[in-house]
């Protein structure tokens, strides 16, 4: 059992190295599974435990994987990939099991799901993933626990996404990859992490056009190279450490962070009163006046990222007045909202709507994470509360951000990682 013990009370400052983005180096990993030759080498990876799985479930294909930690450089040798299940007790545990479905597909001929795990969010269909292979003539067997995808060989076809599905974008893009022919995907998503994966994929040769348009093309090609490639920095980890400046009244300078995938992001946080300047590829973050409070609604990308909704949750308890927060991607993403009441925050939850009435000060106490970034978001509050708040469970914190005990201390956070046996 991994918890995490902040104390909080200091205001951050100093330089956080922000990590590689979990969102782009997962399906990544997918994407080298698809090269038959070579080796694929990934750098700027994220050292999350999503990675160590995903790492251990490519290993169980039959691919040979090096994680080299300390260099954040994964090396991948698909050559021998022999397996074409996913087996339940490693798929089940993070989302990104879902991207290894296309590169067994044209592999082996099918690829057995025994599971896909992720956040609990809520509902989180697979439906737009399923219908794209059919539409592309694979067979999709769907089990009450198991799903059988089996093909001798995908076809291109015009697809359309009812919501731009991020991971579903990703997986008929590389469906069709080593297609025969031309596919069309209406309603692509627009995420930067995406657009890195379609970098990489036309490096190893795909040809893909429309990134970021919302509709994308692939012409089929025979077959993929293994490349070497380094992951765009992880956007929501940037907003994370923004938001512990925000909470704290702190400066930090954020090395990596891309100013423009925080979009939106950051012009929420502006009008908080959280100033940012871009010093080229340091971004320089502070909050030194009173929060206002904030309306926020969730959105696919160019909107406001669902996966930082928690994040800002706890920035709104800190702000003077009544902030309002809808979430439109998922239908269960608000059980933040009693973690951060006993901790003396007072935010009231109908459906998908939350309005949070501030400034309340926080106190800290035993909470737990139900998600990853509820997790983080908890942090934030043990950051910005008076004692010591304890966070379980810390695996899930550890899913997506790596050594955030350590980057916390080096700007003068006192949070701490802890193993224990219950
Ligand atoms: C590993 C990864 O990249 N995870 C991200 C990805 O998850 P993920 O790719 O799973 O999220 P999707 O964009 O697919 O899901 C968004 C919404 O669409 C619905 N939907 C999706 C697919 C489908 O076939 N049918 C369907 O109805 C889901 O139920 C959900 O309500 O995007 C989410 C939304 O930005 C982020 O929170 C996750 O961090
Ligand atoms: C929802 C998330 O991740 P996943 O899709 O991997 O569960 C997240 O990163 O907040």
């Amino acid at each position: 059992m991994v918890r995490y013990r902040v104390r909080g009370g200091n205001p951050l400052r100093g330089t956080a190295f922000i990590q590689g983005a979990k969102n782009a180096v997962l399906p990544m990993i997918g994407a080298a599974l698809l090269a038959a030759r070579g080796r694929t080498v990934l750098r700027n990876v994220p050292i999350i435990e999503d990675v160590r799985r995903a790492v251990e479930l490519a290993q169980t294909v039959g691919a040979t994987v090096e994680l080299h930690e300390a260099e954040r450089t994964l090396v991948i040798d698909a050559s021998t990939l022999s397996s074409p299940v996913l087996p339940a007790e490693i798929a089940r545990r993070f989302r990104g099991s879902v991207l290894f479905v296309p590169a067994l597909l044209h592999r082996l001929g099918e690829a057995i799901i025994e599971g896909v795990g992720g956040c609990n969010l809520g509902s989180r269909n697979l439906d737009f993933h399923y219908l794209g292979y059919k539409r592309l003539g694979a067979i999709v067997d769907e089990g009450d626990s198991v799903i059988h995808v089996k093909s001798a060989g995908l076809t291109g076809a015009t697809l359309y996404l009812d919501t731009p599905s991020h991971t579903g974008t990703e997986n008929l893009i590389m469906a069709a990859a080593l297609g025969r022919g031309t596919t069309v995907i209406e309603n692509a998503a627009l995420e930067p992490e995406v657009l890195d994966v379609i970098e990489m994929l036309t490096r190893m040769g795909a040809k893909i056009s429309g990134g970021g348009t919302g509709f994308i093309t692939v012409e089929g090609v025979e077959e993929l190279q293994a490349v070497e490639h380094t992951v765009m920095p992880d956007r929501l980890d940037a907003g994370v450490f923004a938001m512990a400046a925000a909470v704290t009244g702190g400066e930090v300078n954020l090395v990596g962070a891309d100013l423009d995938h925080l979009g939106v992001v950051r012009y929420k946080l502006e009008q908080m009163g959280v100033e940012f300047a871009d010093h080229g590829a340091v971004l320089h973050v502070r909050r030194d006046r009173p929060l206002r409070p904030i309306n926020v609604i969730t959105d696919t990308y160019p909107g406001f990222a669902t996966d930082l909704q928690s994040p800002i949750m706890t920035v709104a308890c800190l702000a003077d007045g009544a902030s309002y927060i809808h979430e439109r991607i998922f239908d269960g993403r608000f059980a933040l909202a009693s973690e951060l009441n006993k901790m003396g925050a007072d935010i009231e939850v109908k459906e998908n709507s939350a309005v949070v009435r501030g400034a309340t000060p926080l106190t800290g106490t035993e909470v737990t994470a139900h998600d990853l970034r509820s997790g983080i978001a908890l942090v934030l509050a043990g950051l910005a509360a008076e004692g010591e708040t304890v966070i379980g469970s810390g695996y899930l914190i550890d899913r997506g951000h790596s050594y955030l005990a350590e980057r916390m201390q080096a700007l003068g956070a006192d949070v701490r990682r802890e193993i224990s046996a219950s």
